[in-house]
């Protein structure tokens, strides 16, 4: 049983915006999705409902939001396949968890070990561990990305060694739309005893995620990108790894003694949230994860594929058009990155705005990568589960019409205005 995209739209009145005088066609899912009001009704009723801080009153309000944000990681745990909430902690963003991993690990790196990432990392994992490598006198070494947009496993297998203390990877590029063997990556991680962290931005939001199966010790995502709020997210992480590893912050709710001098920490995972949490949009993120397993994560995987072979199907056809990652035909997330001969992605995105059509323009925070690539940037559409094939038709008559379109601009009085 699937669902109709076009019948969900319903649920995104945000959907219903027109840009320049059309109707807004939104293609930047992979940078952020939209909220279903299933969700986003959640905030109205915490604060017209029951607003408190949680762990800390002893009255009626307190414990409805204490309870109501407990379950809403015991929500996220079973949505990611976890043990329980213990093994979730509620953080900003992908970026944050990823800080919060490496922040813990740190202490045990110095001169001889080894970090391994990837060229299509992004760079909320290349920068944070090239800083803790400073830092602690570690190596980071990256695997190389084939021509096709893979990771080359070949080079994998001769990169990660004895020497290595992490593997850190996306799950899914935000670039190529290639799903990465994480598993493969994981038991290799593994094989010489080092952690194996996943990048999970852009595999969480677009199909099933076991972590359990996959065997990660950490797994980090965001919310915004699962049709959840903005300023949550989450890390998983194994609990046995949890009860180890040095918080992040300190302070209130993480706590469990304190003295003058010293400390103990509370139990998972309330040992790494420290302080007052983003408390409705930890709610809401367990809304999200309930309005996307009501979906079924096999459909939206199906859906995004579907819709990414269309797209990378029609680009590849227009021999004025470049795209990137793997060919037709092999799954991908619903994304695609794409140049067009002669048109700079930013005006190619102006172009489209003129029109109503949302895309990204740029390196999509993945400068390596695109070095890799020997491009400046790329466009990127990519979709979600209310998008359809004809939003992207509608993109496809701009790429068209591009080159004339831009020339046309170029020619134009506004243009000549504004650089007079
Ligand atoms: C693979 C991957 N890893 C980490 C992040 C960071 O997510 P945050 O929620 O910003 O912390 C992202 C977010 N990529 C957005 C913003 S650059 C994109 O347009 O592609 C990502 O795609």
């Amino acid at each position: 049983m699937s669902f109709d995209a076009a019948e969900i739209r319903a649920d995104f009145p945000v959907l219903d915006r027109r840009v320049n005088g059309h109707p807004l066609t939104y293609l930047d899912n992979a940078a952020t999705t939209h909220t279903p009001r299933q969700v986003y009704d959640v905030f109205e009723e915490f604060y017209a409902g029951y607003n408190a801080n949680i762990h800390r009153g002893i009255h009626e309000l307190s414990h409805e939001a204490s309870i109501a944000y407990e379950e809403a990681h015991d929500r996220v745990a079973e949505f990611l396949g976890a043990d329980g909430r213990e093994e979730i902690v509620f953080t900003k963003n992908t970026t944050e968890s990823i800080n919060l991993v490496a922040y813990g690990l740190s202490r045990g790196l110095d001169a001889g070990d080894e970090i391994v990432t990837t060229e299509m990392d992004h760079h909320a994992s290349l920068v944070t561990w090239q800083q803790i490598a400073k830092r602690t006198g570690a190596t980071v070494r990256h695997i190389p990305v084939t021509a096709d947009g893979h990771l080359d496993m070949d080079a994998a297998r001769e990169l990660v060694t004895d020497d290595t203390a992490l593997v850190c990877a996306p799950h899914v590029s935000n670039v190529l739309g290639t799903i990465n063997p994480i598993e493969e990556l994981v038991d290799l991680a593994h094989d010489h005893d080092a952690y194996a962290v996943v990048d999970g931005a852009q595999s969480a939001p677009t199909r099933p995620v076991d972590v359990g199966a996959m065997d990660a010790d950490f797994f980090a995502f965001s919310g915004h990108k699962l049709a959840g709020p903005t300023g949550i997210g989450g890390l998983y992480g194994k609990r046995a790894i949890l009860e180890e590893l040095d918080p992040f912050l300190f302070g209130g709710e993480m706590i469990r003694n304190v003295t003058l001098t010293d400390s103990t920490w509370n139990e998972l995972p309330w040992k790494f949230e420290a302080g007052t949490p983003p408390i409705a949009e930890g709610i809401a993120l367990g809304a999200a994860v309930d309005y996307l397993s009501e979906l079924g994560m096999e459909n939206v995987r199906a859906h995004e594929n579907d819709l990414a072979q269309y797209l990378l199907g029609e680009l590849a056809d227009r021999e004025f058009v470049r795209t990137y990652g793997p060919e037709v035909g092999e799954e991908r997330t619903g994304l695609v990155s794409f140049n067009v001969q002669g048109v700079h992605g930013h005006d190619l995105s102006s172009l489209l705005n003129d029109r109503g059509i949302a895309i990204r323009a740029g390196d999509h925070c993945t400068q390596p990568l695109h070095d890799r690539l020997e491009i400046p940037g790329s466009a990127r559409a990519s979709v979600y589960v209310y998008n359809t094939r004809e939003d992207i038709d509608r993109l496809l008559d701009v790429v068209d019409s591009a080159r004339e379109d831009l020339d046309g601009y170029l020619a134009s009085e506004r243009y000549h205005d504004l650089i007079s």
